[in-house]
């Protein structure tokens, strides 16, 4: 696994490592032009496509239907980067890795923004000897991280393409994390963050993901996943205490995918890492600093694609055509490319029949690509895309 020590990082906190390891993947050659950074999600990893070395685990690329040789963002054509973020576990330090005591930092590792991400991200192309990017690509925070490029370095990039992404959460998700953030503290586990090399606080954490599922998921994809359908109560873990009365009543299919999903999630995430990244999405305010968002991203210059899904409720359609309105206030050329899918927030990563087809158009042509569609230019108002579950919590 290829990992770059890029020297003292100083973190927007103001808090600093010594020498911050950075780990990171590059696919297909780079011809001085080519660079296309991509964004991982929340608790994504560096391992975008498949690799050549067949890594395990996380080595299974996490957008390999989107990317590689012969995929919509071609490996044959671009120089692709990913790097892990800072405050995750997959080889970039956070809270997990080893500070400079010998033990892992725990809670003492800084916090961290997604402007921590960028600037890193910037320090780790450097290394590479890539100066100007073809492309920043990101879905869901990671398109936060793809914003805060055309905000931060808008000279650096020609093109950015957010998916399934936002200028900022709203209140509903903030309060769903924060909730979330509570499991994981709570847990007895956790400890304080010092549970390493001791009981992880596994049900904190399973908890945590469980929410992040269910905001994941939009009403029409869990109600064609599960409906009311009751699952056998042996496919249930017993990671959860139960009640005599409980036997009574069924363990439904939706509670047996999201302990299904929690119990493979706890295998691969840290419970601190979860603390860290979840902050650092809520934190993220693209205007902050500036008067509007069309202030902050005024300075960008390039093709901007905002591409969103009707079904998803944790970044709506209407906060990317904001977004959108926000870069034809500049001098940015936009689209606002809007996929009919009753997916969820997942759509992204799930179906790359719809997000793969405008993403190459978008890094070959920029917003004139041939399957780049542009709410600006529809007969339909975009508020009639308007995704139909605006809360978790509607009848
Ligand atoms: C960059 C990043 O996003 S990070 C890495 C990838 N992303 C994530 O892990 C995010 C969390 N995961 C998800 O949101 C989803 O699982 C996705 C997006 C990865 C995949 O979505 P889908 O293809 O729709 O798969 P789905 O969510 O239905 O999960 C399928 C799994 O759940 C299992 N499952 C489905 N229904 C049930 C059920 N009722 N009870 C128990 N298990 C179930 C399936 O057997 C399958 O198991 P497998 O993965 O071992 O084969
Ligand atoms: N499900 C993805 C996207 C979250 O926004 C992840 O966990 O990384």
């Amino acid at each position: 696994m290829p990992t770059a020590e890029l020297g003292r990082f100083e973190f927007e906190s103001g808090q600093a490592v010594e020498d911050l390891t950075v780990a990171y993947e590059t696919y297909g050659e780079f011809d001085g032009r080519n660079a296309v950074l991509v964004c991982h999600a929340l608790t994504g990893s560096q391992h975008v496509a498949d690799s050549p070395d067949g890594v395990a685990g996380q080595g299974h690329g996490w957008w390999r239907s989107v990317v590689g040789p012969g995929k919509a963002i071609d490996t044959n054509d671009y120089f692709v980067v990913c790097a892990n973020v800072p405050g995750s576990c997959y080889g970039t330090d956070g809270p997990s890795a080893e500070g400079p005591d010998g033990d892992p930092y725990g809670t003492d590792f800084p916090p961290v923004t997604v402007g921590d991400w960028t600037r890193s991200q910037r320090r780790l192309l450097d290394e590479l000897g890539v100066g100007r990017l073809h492309a920043v690509v990101g879905g869901s925070v990671g398109g936060m991280n793809a914003l805060d490029w055309a905000r931060r370095f808008p000279d650096d990039v020609r093109r950015v393409a957010a998916v399934a992404a936002a200028p900022r959460l709203d209140a509903q998700c903030l309060g769903l994390n924060a909730v979330a953030r509570r499991a994981i503290r709570t847990d007895p586990d956790w400890n304080g963050g010092d549970y390493y090399g001791d009981s992880h606080p596994d049900r904190g954490l399973a908890l945590a993901r469980q929410l992040g599922h269910l905001m994941y998921l939009s009403k029409d994809s869990a109600g064609r996943k599960f409906g009311r359908r009751t699952a056998g109560r042996e496919a249930g873990g017993d990671a959860f205490p139960s009640d005599p009365a409980a036997a009574f009543f069924p363990y439904r299919d939706v509670e047996s995918y999201l302990d299904y999903q929690a119990d493979q999630f706890v295998e691969r995430f840290d419970a601190n890492s979860y603390l860290y990244l979840v902050r650092a999405m809520d934190d993220y305010d693209l205007a902050a600093g500036y008067d509007s968002d069309a202030a902050a991203l005024a300075a960008f210059p390039g093709d901007a694609l905002v591409l969103s899904f009707t079904g998803d409720w944790h970044f709506t359609v209407d906060q990317s055509e904001d977004l959108a309105e926000s870069f034809r206030a500049g001098d940015a050329s936009v689209a606002h490319h809007v996929v009919d899918s009753d997916h969820g927030h997942d759509a992204f990563l799930v179906e790359p029949e719809s997000v793969g087809p405008p993403l190459r158009d978008f890094l070959a042509d920029g917003v004139a690509g041939r399957s780049v569609t542009d709410t600006a230019e529809s007969d339909t108002e975009p508020s009639s895309y308007a995704p139909v579950h605006n809360s978790l919590f509607s009848g």
